[in-house]
């Protein structure tokens, strides 16, 4: 079990807040973490510097520890805001009849239940057309074309990768509610070193999970690895905000806000604070880009969504 962290409710009163009453900035730049880091070297924890042993522990705990309350918490905060970012990765996505899929640090499944849907409505709706292009049917063959019909999801297949149990299990609840049964596989692993043989995807994603990684070069690397030629990466992650009056509400309701959300509804102020600290450590779309690219991966884009707050990168090993 994790440790209960949770702190008093007043959210300027302690460490890691007061500065957010004298300034919305954060006092620090970011900086390009070296990719010749030695083992047992030093790294970061929201702002907190730990070693990187300590690191995969903490983020083990945060997410244990909110894993239950974890989907509430995101409408919450965003109020349903994250629905539409998830929503718009798999519209850019396009997945097709036969897409395999790895949602690496996937959690409770979201990325993964809405690729289900999209291949399952695509299907469908290819089926309906299929049908309705054939006139005058009898019943007895609509009948047959029903049964024989293919299975709506075809040969696509989804695996939710991650290094959390509380939040598979989570997820592996949820998707028996939704009704998910096939085309879907539930694996723990690490992102920096991934239980799957190489070219075994055509699409890797990961979604609010690579800032949490201690080696994010290490993470990229083995997204290429698994990837088949012609694959592509899509990352939807938390990013800079462009417009400077947002950038200070936003500040502002992240500092002042969200851990306060985290003690009310989850009774964990920390994980939060630690959620809105790893943001603000996360590189710039531009940096980020250069990051993918130094992967491996080739036309590498980006689009920032909601004034920045996120951005979907993607890039092809080819
Ligand atoms: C532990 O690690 C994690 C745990 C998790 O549960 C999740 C994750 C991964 C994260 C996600 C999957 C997504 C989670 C979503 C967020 C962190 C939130 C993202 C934020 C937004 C979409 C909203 C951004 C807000 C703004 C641009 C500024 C607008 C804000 C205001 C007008 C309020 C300004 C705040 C104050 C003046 C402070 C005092 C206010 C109050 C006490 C009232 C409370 C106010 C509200 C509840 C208003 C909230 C308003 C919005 C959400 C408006 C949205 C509007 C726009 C986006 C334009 C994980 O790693
Ligand atoms: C904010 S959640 C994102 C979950 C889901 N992708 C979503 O969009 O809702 C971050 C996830 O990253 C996972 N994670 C953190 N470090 C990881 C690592 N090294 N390898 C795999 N998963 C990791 C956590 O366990 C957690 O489930």
């Amino acid at each position: 079990m994790a440790a209960r962290r949770s702190r008093a409710l007043w959210p300027l009163s302690g460490r890691g807040c007061s500065w957010a009453l004298l300034s919305l900035r954060p006092p620090w730049g970011w900086t390009r973490p070296m990719s010749t880091e030695k083992p047992g070297a030093d790294t970061h924890f929201g702002f907190e510097t730990v070693s990187e042993e300590e690191k995969g522990d903490k983020v083990y705990q945060v997410f244990e520890s909110v894993a239950k309350k974890y989907d509430v918490m995101n409408d919450s905060m965003s109020l349903g805001i994250h629905r539409i970012w998830k929503d718009l990765l798999l519209r850019k996505m396009h997945p097709f009849s036969g897409t395999k899929l790895l949602d690496v640090a996937g959690g409770t499944g979201d990325i993964a239940f809405r690729f289900l849907n999209y291949i399952k409505a695509q299907n469908q709706r290819q089926q309906q057309r299929e049908l309705k292009s054939h006139q005058n049917l009898s019943w007895e063959e609509i009948a047959k074309w029903y049964q024989n019909s293919r299975s709506p999801l075809g040969e696509s297949h989804v695996v939710v990768c991650d290094i959390n149990k509380e939040m598979l299990n989570v997820g592996k609840k949820k998707a028996q509610t939704l009704g998910h049964k096939r085309g879907l596989a539930w694996v723990v692993g690490d992102a920096e070193e991934l239980p799957f043989d190489d070219d075994k995807f055509d699409v890797y994603t990961i979604a609010f999970g690579i800032r949490n990684v201690t080696h994010i070069d290490r993470a990229l690397q083995e997204a290429y690895r698994v990837l088949k030629p012609g694959g592509r990466f899509l990352c939807l992650e938390f990013s800079q905000v462009s417009n400077p009056i947002i950038s200070r509400l936003y500040d502002l309701y992240s500092f002042q806000v969200i851990p306060v959300m985290g003690e009310v509804i989850a009774g964990d102020w920390k994980s939060y604070q630690y959620l809105v600290e790893s943001i603000r450590r996360f590189p710039p779309q531009e940096e980020f880009k250069e990051m993918i690219e130094d992967a491996g991966f080739q036309k590498v884009t980006y689009e920032s969504l909601t004034s920045g707050i996120v951005a979907i990168h993607s890039g092809f090993k080819l």
